[in-house]
């Protein structure tokens, strides 16, 4: 394992990061729910229209769960950087997403995060992060939800000063590693078409990263054009999962896993299988047009309605 340009492992263990605060409207989450797809096959599906619109004269909207990766992202606003870690930005790649989430979230408010690091892996060929947030409602100082989010640092790896690759996570268990898909047909399929623009759309929640716009940038980074965000293909997966399983109800989601396999085009269709064993969905979303699963994981939910 060659060592690199001063990097020192513990030195980044130890950094504090800066707290941080993200506060939101109820445009903010219209405009998520849109970037995710929400009401794009039809501008006025029961399930979905509560995300975008106050249905049948509601007060408030209803949040997607996946909202929450949002407040993680606002935690790094300069880049996922590491003191003494060189990497080429446009190399980077979001590898994993974990989601707990505490309690539903208001249509518009104002979070403190909390960040730490959760773990540092040394792949040779790539370095690891994973980012560990804590969002914190700022009025009630009640713990809404923790993200912990992986990103994948393509050419940033072989830092270990010994033979052994370094490796350090202050889990015992990676909740978010790839998941056991079953053999058996899935109990739910859902098929849902991402926009050419859908990059375009879902950048406007506050991911800027020009590997979803810039077709150079995109290149450079191997890719034939402008990728989807992770985040946007998660997306699309918990909602069908919602849709499918959770009869509409996003507060029946207690937490999400997911690992991007591979980059998805903006305009794909996306194919989201899902398996239920009791409390906990297992599923993997594909790209229809190249047949290649792109995303799988599970997620777990509250309670399944009576007739599953
Ligand atoms: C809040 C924070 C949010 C973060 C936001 C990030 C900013 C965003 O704008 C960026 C994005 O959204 S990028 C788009 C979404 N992501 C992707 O498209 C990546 C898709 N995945 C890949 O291309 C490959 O899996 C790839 C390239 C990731 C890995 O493929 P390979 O190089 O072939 O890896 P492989 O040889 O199979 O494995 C090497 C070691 O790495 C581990 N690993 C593999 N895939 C991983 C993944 N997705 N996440 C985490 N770890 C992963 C393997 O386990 C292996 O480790 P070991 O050798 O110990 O088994």
């Amino acid at each position: 394992m060659a060592e690199s340009s001063g990097f020192d492992p513990q030195l980044a263990l130890s950094h504090k990061f800066p707290e941080t605060t993200y506060t939101y409207t109820e445009r903010d989450s219209v405009l998520y729910a849109l970037g995710v797809g929400a009401c794009a096959r039809d501008a006025v599906d029961d399930d979905e229209l509560k995300y975008v619109y106050h249905a049948n004269g509601e007060q408030f909207l209803q949040v997607l769960p996946t909202f929450a990766a949002l407040f993680s992202l606002a935690s790094f606003p300069n880049g996922f950087n590491l003191p003494g870690l060189e990497y080429d930005q446009r190399l980077l790649l979001h590898g994993q997403q974990y989601i707990e989430l505490y309690r539903p979230f208001p249509s518009s408010g104002c979070v403190h995060n909390k960040v730490s690091l959760a773990g540092l892996h040394d792949k040779g060929k790539a370095a690891i992060i994973e980012y560990e947030t804590k969002s914190y409602e700022k009025e009630s100082g009640q713990l809404l939800c923790m993200n912990r989010s992986t990103v994948f640092l393509r050419g940033a790896g072989g830092f270990s000063k010994s033979s052994q690759p370094y490796s350090y996570s202050n889990y015992q268990t990676d909740k978010a590693s790839t998941v056991k898909i079953p053999k058996t047909h899935p109990f739910a399929v859902f098929e849902d078409s991402t926009q050419p623009s859908q990059a375009l759309l879902y950048r406007l929640s506050g991911d800027y990263n020009p590997l979803h716009s810039d077709p150079m940038v995109a290149k450079i980074a191997g890719f034939s054009r402008p990728i989807l965000h992770g985040l946007c293909t998660l997306g699309f997966a918990v909602r069908a999962i919602i849709k499918c399983i959770c009869k509409g109800d996003p507060n029946l989601i207690k937490s999400i896993t997911g690992r991007f396999l591979l980059h998805v085009y903006p305009g794909e269709t996306l194919i989201t299988e899902m398996w239920l064993d009791d409390l906990r969905v297992i599923y993997q979303a594909k790209v229809k047009e190249r047949n290649r699963t792109v995303l799988s994981g599970y997620v777990d939910v509250h309670r399944l309605t009576s007739s599953l």
